[in-house]
This record gives structure tokens, C-alpha cells and sequence, in this order.
């Protein structure tokens, strides 16, 4: 039987560490502000961007929720986000996904500020954490997930690791991180086209899987003691829960935990690390700003 990664407790602690810092910069005058923008009423989002707010206040932190009509105009959306990297206030500023059809992502994310973009989706953040510059934001899935590793202490060194999915949100990323200095892992990346996606999942020390297909990997697909995390948050209708619906990962979670070494559950894995490290990547833009006004006002006073 697998042992079950707890990302809530271990993001948690981490939120712990950050309430410390964000407490630290308020001594010194500084409150970090994230704000998130949200276009329309995707129930998920609705859910996501909550929890994140909610998270900011319990840390200490200002955030803003600006939310825009499901038809929103390409120049609301930018007048929104130009009016948020002005704003001394917000450190951070992040557009949830996904936008309405007539809304193409890609232009927005790149109308962020990249000092503002604890995201760490703008392309200048996307080549930094590329090139391994830790000036850049890593997005705060990815990152989660190296942390649950690192607490969890699953060594990565020279360990297989085979991700399914290609997203630029998770896979990309986290691929890179896996494969840099230190992490040390050899990485596989598998995607939709991919013919005979177990052959590749079995040969992994460390599988990752963010799809978004619920039941995708099942225990044939699992390399015994593997450590198998899951990414994946899919709502299906459940009649029988009060909410009506269940959150799924992408992993047969009863019988891959049966094989597994170590596993995470959805939810509780890697869901909440992802809120911590959003927020921690708040802190770090704010602290920032505030370790630049302070030079600068050492500077002055000389
Ligand atoms: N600009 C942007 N940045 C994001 O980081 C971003 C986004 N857009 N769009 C959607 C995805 C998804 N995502 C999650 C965050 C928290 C949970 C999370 O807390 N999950 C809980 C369950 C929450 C629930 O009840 O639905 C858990 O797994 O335990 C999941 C998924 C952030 N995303
Ligand atoms: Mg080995």
C-alpha cells in the first residue's frame, strides 16, 4: 500500500511560512496585494479563484477580485490588466483560465506584467525559468509539485520521470525543473499522440500525470513502488453527493495506490500546493519591490 502524499498539511505549512514573511514585510510597510481576474462564471473558476483569495486573507495578504461579464471585450479585459500593473497596491496579478471564446488567452497573459506575473505564464517568465533564471516565476503547479517531493523527500536523482500531458501550465515546466541541475531526473514527456502511452508509464520511477481524464492510468499502467502524482481535478456529476458532483484525478486512485510507493489524492494533493505556491510567489514580487524602494530610499537618505 502506497503512502498518501497530504498536500493539504504540507501546503499548509508552507502557508504557515509565508503568513511569517508576509508578516515581516507589514512590519516594514509593506502589505503584498494579489489581485485575480475573472472573466465570467465558469463554476471551477468560481471555486479556484475563492480558494485563492480566501488564501491571501488567511496569510496576511491584500487581494482583490475584479470580476468582468462572460462577454467581456478584448479592450475591457486589457484596460483591466493595465490598470492592475499601474496599481502600486498589487504585486501580483493573475488572469484565471480559462477566458470565454471570444477572449484569446495567450494576449492577455502577455499584456501582464512580467514582475507582476506570479503565474509565470508570460513568455519572459516562460524563458527564464527555461533557462533556469531564478529571477523568473515558475508557475505555481509545477513548483507545488517539486515541493511535495523535496518535503516528501523523494530523491529525483537520476530517476525516470514520465509526465503525460504537454500543457505549458504544468508539463512544460515542471519537465524542465525535473531535468535541472540538482533535480537531476532523466524525463519523458507523452502526450495524445503518443502510441502505447503504459509501455512509457511503466518505466517510471516518478509518473506525473495531468490530463484531465478521469481513470486514465490504472494499476497495469504502474511500475511497482513508483511514486505517482496526480494533477488532474475533473468534476463528475454524482448524484448522491450534496454538491451534486466529485472531484477525480486522472489516476485510478484505489488500485494505483495498491502498487505505488507513494501517491497524492485528488483532492488534497497537488490542488492545494498549487494555492501556496501561487501565494509564495506573491510574496516574492512584493518583496521585491520592497527591497528596490528601500535601496532606494537608503540611497536618498545618503
Ligand atoms: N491563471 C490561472 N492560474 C492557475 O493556477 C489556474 C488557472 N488559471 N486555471 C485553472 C487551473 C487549475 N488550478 C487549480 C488550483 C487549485 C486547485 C485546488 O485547490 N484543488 C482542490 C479541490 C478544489 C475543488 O473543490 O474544486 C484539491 O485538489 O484538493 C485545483 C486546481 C489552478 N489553475
Ligand atoms: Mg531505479
Amino acid at each position: 500500500m502506497a503512502r498518501i502524499i497530504d498536500g493539504t498539511a504540507i501546503a499548509r505549512e508552507i502557508r504557515a511560512e509565508v503568513a511569517a514573511q508576509v508578516a515581516q514585510l507589514r512590519a516594514e510597510g509593506t502589505v503584498p496585494g494579489l489581485a485575480v481576474v475573472l472573466v465570467g462564471g465558469d463554476p471551477a473558476s468560481e471555486v479556484y479563484v475563492r480558494s485563492k483569495t480566501r488564501a491571501c486573507q488567511e496569510a496576511g495578504m491584500h487581494s482583490r477580485l475584479l470580476q468582468l461579464p462572460e462577454t467581456a471585450t478584448r479592450e475591457e479585459l486589457f484596460g483591466t490588466i493595465d490598470g492592475l500593473n499601474a496599481d502600486p497596491d498589487i504585486h501580483g496579478v493573475l488572469v484565471q483560465l480559462p477566458l470565454p471564446p471570444q477572449l484569446n488567452a495567450k494576449e492577455f497573459l502577455e499584456r501582464v506584467s512580467p514582475a507582476k506575473d506570479v503565474d509565470g505564464f508570460h513568455p519572459n517568465n516562460v524563458g527564464r525559468a527555461f533557462v533556469g533564471d531564478p529571477q523568473g516565476f515558475v508557475p505555481a503547479t509545477p513548483a507545488g509539485i517539486m515541493e511535495l517531493l523535496r518535503r516528501e523527500r523523494i530523491d529525483t536523482h537520476a530517476q525516470h520521470a514520465v509526465i503525460v500531458g504537454r500543457s505549458l501550465i504544468v508539463s512544460k515546466p515542471l519537465a524542465s525543473l525535473l531535468m535541472a541541475p540538482g533535480a537531476n531526473s532523466t524525463v519523458t514527456l507523452t502526450h495524445r499522440h503518443t502510441v502505447d502511452l503504459a509501455q512509457y508509464t511503466r518505466m517510471a520511477d516518478i509518473l506525473v500525470v495531468a490530463v484531465g481524464k478521469p481513470g486514465l492510468i490504472t494499476a497495469e499502467m504502474v511500475k511497482p513502488g513508483a511514486t505517482v502524482i496526480d494533477v488532474g481535478v475533473t468534476r463528475v456529476d454524482d448524484p448522491s453527493n450534496p454538491r451534486g458532483y466529485v472531484i477525480r484525478g486522472d489516476v485510478d486512485f484505489e488500485a494505483v495506490a495498491e502498487k505505488a510507493g507513494a501517491i497524492t489524492p485528488v483532492p488534497g494533493g497537488v490542488g492545494p500546493m498549487t494555492i501556496a505556491m501561487l501565494l509564495r510567489n506573491t510574496i516574492t514580487a512584493a518583496q521585491r519591490v520592497h527591497d528596490r524602494a528601500s535601496r532606494k530610499a537608503k540611497a536618498g537618505a545618503r
